[in-house]
């Protein structure tokens, strides 16, 4: 088989997005001419549009980086790359300058509805040729399109969150940096500095719609589909990228906040809470959710699915529209109370 068609069948063979982009970039590397090639993330920042490499080489070897985007010392301003700006704001699909590192380059936006979030950068010294340009071009469709297919199987067709599917996949692994990939150890934003001695860590949150039922009863289901969408929105805005967000089913939805301190996963819980709790809904009005949320630390993923669950359901039977800690409530001895009391509505 020729070697661009081994490529292509190794990359197909994928089912993670940050692999598919290393064996992308790793047969495009293997074209002839190519001194480099990067993946490179856009985002935004403080209103600021700006890039940063996610996947490049590094003394041979692709390597690249899942730490969060706005924190990377190696982040710049979109405005450095004034050819990839000008072609993202034209809704271009591929721009080409002769001025970086002395070479020719070549980026390819990946378009995701109107969205611009990764973008392909391929570099050689000669200038690009039609037949490369070809080739190249035939490459990135076989990609994109593969992307585009996984990026469907993970999510959620309603709220475009995450899927259960993918929650599972990802639960176990989202403590464990990936094979190949480095992640890079990064600075907390300023307003989430941990106090001295503070530990830092993950949490899971389960968060639960109240009276969902009573709105699609009232309003019917399309009100409810509505709700369920804003919500999806809000929770979207309410974390930071770094962390992931999963439509569980039903009105449910899980939050893997990442890599922060016990205080600040209260502070962000409570802010979602607020958020929900002051949003105009359309026709339906006020609506609020409840949390129960847990550290990752200790236990099987299914143990501590089941201490947020139990924590949400101790919301729930306390008048709802609030957050509740799992720890707290065991020290405090109240979900002890309420499992030896109360063993009917146990799930
Ligand atoms: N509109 C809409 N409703 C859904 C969807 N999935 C589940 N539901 C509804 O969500 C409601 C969940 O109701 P319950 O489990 O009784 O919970 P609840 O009314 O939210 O009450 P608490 O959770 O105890 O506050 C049911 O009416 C389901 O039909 C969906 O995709 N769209």
């Amino acid at each position: 088989m020729k070697p661009i068609l081994r490529n292509l069948v190794e990359m197909t063979g994928h089912r993670d997005h940050l692999r598919l982009e290393v064996s992308v970039l790793s047969t495009l590397q293997q074209l002839s001419g190519v001194v480099e090639v990067r993946a490179l993330e856009l985002f935004t920042t403080a209103g600021t549009p700006h890039v940063r490499p996610r996947t490049w080489v590094e003394q041979g070897r692709l390597v690249s980086t899942d730490s969060e985007a706005a924190a990377d010392p190696r982040r710049e301003a979109l405005v450095h790359y004034p050819a990839l700006r000008a072609c993202v704001a034209n809704r271009g699909t591929s721009a080409l300058a002769a001025v970086r590192k002395g070479g020719h380059t070549l980026w390819l936006p990946v378009w995701t509805q109107d969205q611009v979030n990764t973008c392909l950068e391929i570099t050689q010294l000669q200038p690009f040729s039609a037949h490369k340009l070809n080739v190249i071009e035939g490459v990135f469709q076989v990609y994109q399109n593969y992307q585009s297919l996984l990026d469907y199987s993970e999510r959620d067709a309603l709220t475009g969150l995450f899927n259960r599917k993918t929650f599972d996949e990802q639960f176990s692994r989202h403590a464990v940096p990936r094979l190949n990939c480095r992640t890079i150890v990064q600075p907390l934003a300023a307003d989430e500095e941990p106090a001295a001695g503070e530990p830092v860590q993950q949490w899971l949150a389960v968060v639960d719609i109240d009276n969902f039922k009573q709105v699609n009863d009232h309003f019917g289901h399309l009100y409810g589909d509505e709700v369920l969408i804003l919500i999806a929105n809000i929770l979207r805005s309410a974390f930071r990228s770094h962390d992931r967000i999963f439509r569980f089913g039903g009105e449910e939805f899980v939050v893997l906040l990442r890599s922060t301190t016990l205080n600040t996963a209260h502070k962000v819980f409570n802010r979602l809470r607020t958020s929900v709790q002051e949003y105009p809904f359309p026709q339906v009005g006020r609506v609020t959710v409840s949390l129960g949320f847990v550290g990752t630390v200790k236990g099987s993923p299914v143990e501590i699915l089941g201490q947020a669950d139990q924590a949400l359901y101790h919301a729930k039977k306390h008048g709802r529209n609030r957050v509740c800690f799992y720890d707290d409530l065991v020290a405090s001895g109240e979900l002890a109370a309420k499992v030896a009391n109360d063993d009917v509505e146990l799930f």
